[in-house]
């Protein structure tokens, strides 16, 4: 597997907080690539620095290269919408605009110059058919997004990050505010969604980390402790802290 995002030597202070402690990682593209750890380890910050997220908190301070296909993200040459265009990502709870379906999956394409009626329209079928939403909504596309259930939010907020045609999505705990019939949904379609995107995942579920991705990184305390195929990391892990932590030791 191709490396696409390649992270070497990062610390990361949120003021006084050590958040990162010198992670350096590679992930492969068109793979699903999961963080786990115990709360508060450092997963989410790692994730929030491939958008660039992280830059919109006061007192953040990051060392440390993050390349994309090459191009180091933090580089002053890097334009932040560009990247967030090319990074999408999907939060906890789903957060649709309070706008028609359609006008949610056509914000994006507008906001980058898209007028033709005929492309939005196209952009907004395949990015729904993408995310596997299309035979649900399609005949109330006028409808609000907030009038569809969480799951299908939550779809729906997929369906909206690949309205604009990213290579990277970005899913931090997308399915822990889902039932477990739309969390299967999301699990299947991640499956579909790796062919052509690269995704990075926080999960809190262990289970789901070693049922949908191919490559699993274990955090604590700012540092990954263990990065490794998902097999390997959960049935032979080689540091002892990975195997008391998957094993229910702590956590
Ligand atoms: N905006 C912020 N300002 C200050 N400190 C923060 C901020 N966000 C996170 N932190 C701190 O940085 C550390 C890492 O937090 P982070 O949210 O990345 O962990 P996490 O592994 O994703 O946790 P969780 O699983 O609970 O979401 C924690 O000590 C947290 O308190």
């Amino acid at each position: 597997m191709q490396t696409l995002i390649e992270i070497s030597n990062l610390n990361l202070y949120y003021s006084s907080v050590h958040a990162l402690k010198n992670v350096s990682l590679s992930i492969p593209e068109k793979a699903i690539t999961a963080f786990i750890g115990p709360s508060g380890c450092g997963k989410s910050t790692l994730l929030r620095t491939m958008n660039r997220m992280n830059d919109m908190i006061p007192g953040t301070r990051i060392e440390g290269k993050l390349t994309i296909g090459g191009t180091d993200i933090y580089s002053n040459e890097v334009d932040v919408e560009t990247l967030r265009k090319k990074v999408g990502m999907v939060f906890q709870q789903p957060n649709p605009f309070p706008k028609s379906i359609y006008d949610n999956i056509a914000y994006g394409p507008r906001l980058h110059g898209i007028r033709n009626k005929k492309q939005l329209d196209e952009i907004v079928e395949s990015s729904l058919r993408a995310a596997a939403l299309w035979d649900e909504v399609k005949d109330h596309l006028k409808r609000s997004a907030l009038s569809i259930s969480g799951g299908q939010q939550q779809r729906l907020c997929i369906a909206r990050a690949l309205a604009v045609n990213p290579d990277i999505l970005l899913m931090d705990e997308a399915t822990s505010a889902l039932d477990p019939i739309s969390t299967l949904k999301i699990e299947e379609l991640t499956q579909e969604l790796k062919n052509r995107y690269t995704i990075v995942m926080v999960t809190h579920n262990m289970h789901q980390a070693a049922r949908v991705s191919d490559q699993t990184a274990f955090f604590l305390n700012g540092e990954v402790v263990e990065h490794a195929d998902t097999e390997k990391l959960f049935s032979n892990p080689s540091d002892q802290r990975t195997e008391d932590y998957i094993s229910g030791r702590f956590g």
